[in-house]
């Protein structure tokens, strides 16, 4: 099976890695200090949060962390229901997604620090004596699982280190941020992604144009996955023939984002509002976070709306944005900014009508 570029190049050490090399090297020394403590590592989708996370697990143990296995493991709720939640692991990790159960998540991160925490490690040889959890997406962890991984992160310190791995920080509980080491990896320059490109596309011994990479690296937004799968459907669709000024293909969830703006803008009334929650409900599905969902809605509005909202629609969004990231279901308030951006239209748009 061919793997893609941004899994096929993905630096496996720290020597390796393209950029933010001071910020490598700093990490690469915590392994050597005796105490390794817990850490938060933050930062945009992208950046290269989990390609730093392996390096220092291949720091702390070796190319053994390199043979993983997936499991599905069973927990059960203290209400009898059986949860099933996929992991990755090697001998001396194991890497979960907690929020993949929704509110269950507290159950399995009890489950799973405790199971860890309870095997030792067999070689000890040139080894830490403790086990890594890798916990990612925690800033989607329900509170009660937070205040439940702040009890357990206490309890096991002996025998178990947690990496946890988020977007945002305004979500975590100051409880688990105080506990923690709190490491940021800031997006990679578009500079840093031209040149990314280029070196990936060297090694498939590819001619990549200047100018394409720049496009890219521009509407990826900094992300460099995104970046480099862009690059990879460019060249599958130039099949391998690439050009300066060749179209760059934008994700179908993206035009999506951008046509809901424009059911928006088009028609202030509960049938338009019922095809933008069906819209909305569908982005959802797909996996597109509601934080992306909303900036994009944002932008599609900002630059489709000629009737001077600019300021009311950005602090409108400010306020729901705001409420979407401390409340639980999204759909409510991107629904609410939605009703109030037409409603704000439709104001204006009377007003207009009066006037004339
Ligand atoms: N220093 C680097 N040099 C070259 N490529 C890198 C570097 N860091 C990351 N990458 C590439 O960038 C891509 C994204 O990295 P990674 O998966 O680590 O990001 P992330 O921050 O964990 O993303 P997400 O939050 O979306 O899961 C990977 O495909 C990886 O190959």
């Amino acid at each position: 099976m061919s793997l893609l570029w941004c899994d096929k190049y993905r630096p496996k050490d720290f020597s390796k890695l393209d950029f933010h090399k001071e910020q490598g090297s700093g990490l690469k020394s915590l392994t050597k200090d005796g105490d390794f403590p817990h850490l938060l590592i933050y930062g945009p989708m992208g950046a290269g949060k989990k390609t730093r996370i392996m390096c220092l697990l291949k720091e702390l143990y070796g190319t053994g962390v390199e043979r993983l296995r997936s499991e599905v493991m069973t927990f059960t709720t203290p209400s009898n229901k059986k949860l099933e939640i996929g992991t990755v692991s090697s001998n001396h990790h194991i890497e979960v997604n907690p929020s993949d159960v929704g509110i269950y998540d507290r159950v399995v991160i009890m489950n799973i620090i405790k199971n860890v925490a309870q095997t030792q490690q067999l070689d000890l040889s040139g080894q830490k004596s403790f086990k890594v959890v890798v916990l990612t997406d925690v800033d989607a962890l329900t509170k009660d699982a937070q205040h439940a991984l702040r009890r357990t992160m206490e309890k096991y310190i002996t025998n178990c280190r947690l990496i946890l791995c988020s977007t945002t920080m305004s979500r975590v509980i100051p409880a688990i941020k105080s506990r923690c080491l709190c490491i940021r990896i800031p997006a990679p320059t578009t500079e840093q992604i031209v040149q990314v490109i280029e070196k990936t596309a060297s090694l498939e011994d590819i001619n990549f144009p200047r100018n394409l990479a720049e496009k890219i690296a521009v509407l990826s937004e900094r992300n460099l996955r995104r970046a480099l799968l862009m690059s990879e459907a460019c060249k599958v669709e130039a099949e391998g023939k690439l050009t300066p000024n060749q179209n760059v293909a934008e994700p179908d969830w993206l035009l999506m984002i951008r046509e809901t703006a424009r059911i928006i803008l088009n028609e202030q009334s509960i049938q338009q509002l019922k095809k933008v929650r069906e819209n909305l409900y569908e982005l959802i599905c797909r996996g597109i976070p509601p934080e992306i969902i909303f900036k994009n809605l944002l932008d599609g509005l900002l630059k489709q709306c000629d009737l001077g909202l600019t300021a009311e629609i950005l602090e409108n969004a400010a306020t729901y944005e705001h409420q979407m990231v401390q409340g639980n279901k999204e759909i409510f308030h991107l629904e609410a900014f939605v009703a109030k951006c037409m409603c704000l239209y439709q104001n204006v748009l009377e007003e207009m009508k009066s006037d004339f």
